[in-house]
């Protein structure tokens, strides 16, 4: 049988339900709300492993030793650095009111080249890179941050987590333990997700034996989107407008809905029902909303919540509270979906890990629905 007579593929609008690809990774139960990293559950990650043992879970298959974890722990730190390169083109080059996720995407791009082994092939030299990915976005993002805001850029103390170096070098402070913990939390909870379409973008992207940071870059630009990563930026701008605006939170939602509009935050492609990292990341900010003393955003979220899931049996998904979480730590808006990127890379480049192990190009097939037998008339001819 030729190509063109071949049976026609699956076809799904949007991928919906149908499976690319085998996963160790990641499983996922839509209808009972379950997540679980190479056999974990998300809750049990969340509240018992750091973020760097997450990663070593996610990229080496099983969870560390202390030897192992103390050995990923220097490598990371070590390779939190940046070439004062890149600082120069953040400070000189990339404009104060730049797209955070753009600014990331095109320094991450620029990270290749910096790297004497961006083409190595390799399984370990892959990894080596995964490790110096993870390490050097935090220190990319608050770079950015400090520099539009006039400030020098601070350097990475190269001690604790990656969750603490991160908001020291945010903030140019030491991070509470409070602050620190839940930081790290949001990390574990954010690594990975299947194929998801940053994700998925990552392995079609290294499905052509590019580099993985080729394929980080792509991941980044899917993630900005609203749909995506960027929605829990969009999250927070709708609470601040609602704040601001004096309307209840149920008009907001019933005028929305009445217009077709979406409500950031809410529904999933896999998800059902509550997205299980939503229950824990509410449980965070409770716990914040009380220790600030600040209790809306949490009581404006909810009723949103409830509301949604009243009308249109919708529920909320991981990027709905992790907003205000982020907002009562004191972090500007449009760094929610660049710090979701520090976690999600882990996911990403063990994805391309995946990958590499054993290969094949991802290329589906489109079904042409246009014209055919169409004949070229001369240009002149042309009305
Ligand atoms: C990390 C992440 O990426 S999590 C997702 C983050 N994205 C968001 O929060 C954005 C808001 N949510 C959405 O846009 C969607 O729920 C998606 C894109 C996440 C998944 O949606 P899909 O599976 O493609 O569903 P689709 O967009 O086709 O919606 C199906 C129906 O639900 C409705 N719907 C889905 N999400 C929402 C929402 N957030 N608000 C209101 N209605 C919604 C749609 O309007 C549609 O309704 P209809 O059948 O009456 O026309
Ligand atoms: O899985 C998805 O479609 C979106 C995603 O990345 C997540 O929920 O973490």
């Amino acid at each position: 049988m030729s190509q063109t007579d071949a049976p026609a593929p699956t076809q799904s609008r949007g991928l919906e339900g149908v499976t690319a690809l085998d996963t160790e990774l990641s499983f996922i139960d839509g209808q009972k709300g379950e997540l679980l990293y190479r056999g974990y559950g998300i809750q049990d990650l969340a509240e018992n492993t750091s973020f760097e043992e997450t990663a070593y879970l996610l990229w080496k298959g099983s969870l560390p030793t202390q030897a192992q974890l103390d050995e990923l722990n220097a490598q990371l730190r070590e390779a939190r650095p940046v070439h004062p390169d890149l600082l120069d083109h953040l400070r000189h080059h990339t404009p104060k009111d730049a797209n955070p996720m753009a600014a990331m995407r095109t320094a991450l791009s620029m990270l290749a080249a910096y790297d004497d082994e961006a083409d190595v092939m390799d399984a370990e030299a892959n990894y080596r890179k995964a490790v110096r990915l993870t390490a050097k976005l935090p220190t990319l993002v608050a770079a950015f941050d400090r520099i539009r805001k006039g400030l020098d850029p601070v350097a990475p103390k190269q001690e604790g987590s990656t969750a603490h170096d991160f908001l020291y070098m945010l903030n140019g402070e030491e991070p509470g333990p409070a602050a620190e913990a839940i930081m790290d939390a949001a990390l574990v909870l954010h690594a990975e997700h299947g194929l998801n379409a940053s994700t998925f973008t990552a392995r079609v992207i290294s499905s052509t034996l590019s580099d993985m940071y080729s394929a980080v870059v792509g991941a980044m630009g899917a993630l900005k989107g609203p749909l995506h990563g960027g929605a829990n930026i969009e999250v927070m701008k709708t609470l601040l407008k609602l704040d601001e605006s004096g309307q209840s939170a149920q008009d907001f939602v019933d005028e929305k809905l009445a217009k077709k509009e979406k409500i950031m935050g809410i529904g999933h492609r896999v998800y059902k029902t509550l997205d299980p990292r939503a229950v824990i990341l509410r449980d965070m900010l409770e716990d914040l909303s009380e220790e600030k003393g600040e209790t809306k955003w949490l009581e404006m979220s909810d009723t949103i919540r409830t509301t949604v899931k009243e009308t249109k049996g919708l529920d909320a998904n991981v990027d709905f509270y992790s907003a205000s979480v982020y907002y009562l730590l004191g972090i500007e808006t449009d760094l929610y979906t660049p710090i979701f990127a520090i976690s999600r890379m882990t996911g990403w480049t063990a994805h391309l890990l995946e990958q590499w192990e054993d290969n094949r190009l991802i290329r589906p097939r489109a079904e042409y629905v246009g014209p055919r037998g169409l004949t070229v008339t001369p240009v002149a001819e042309r009305g």
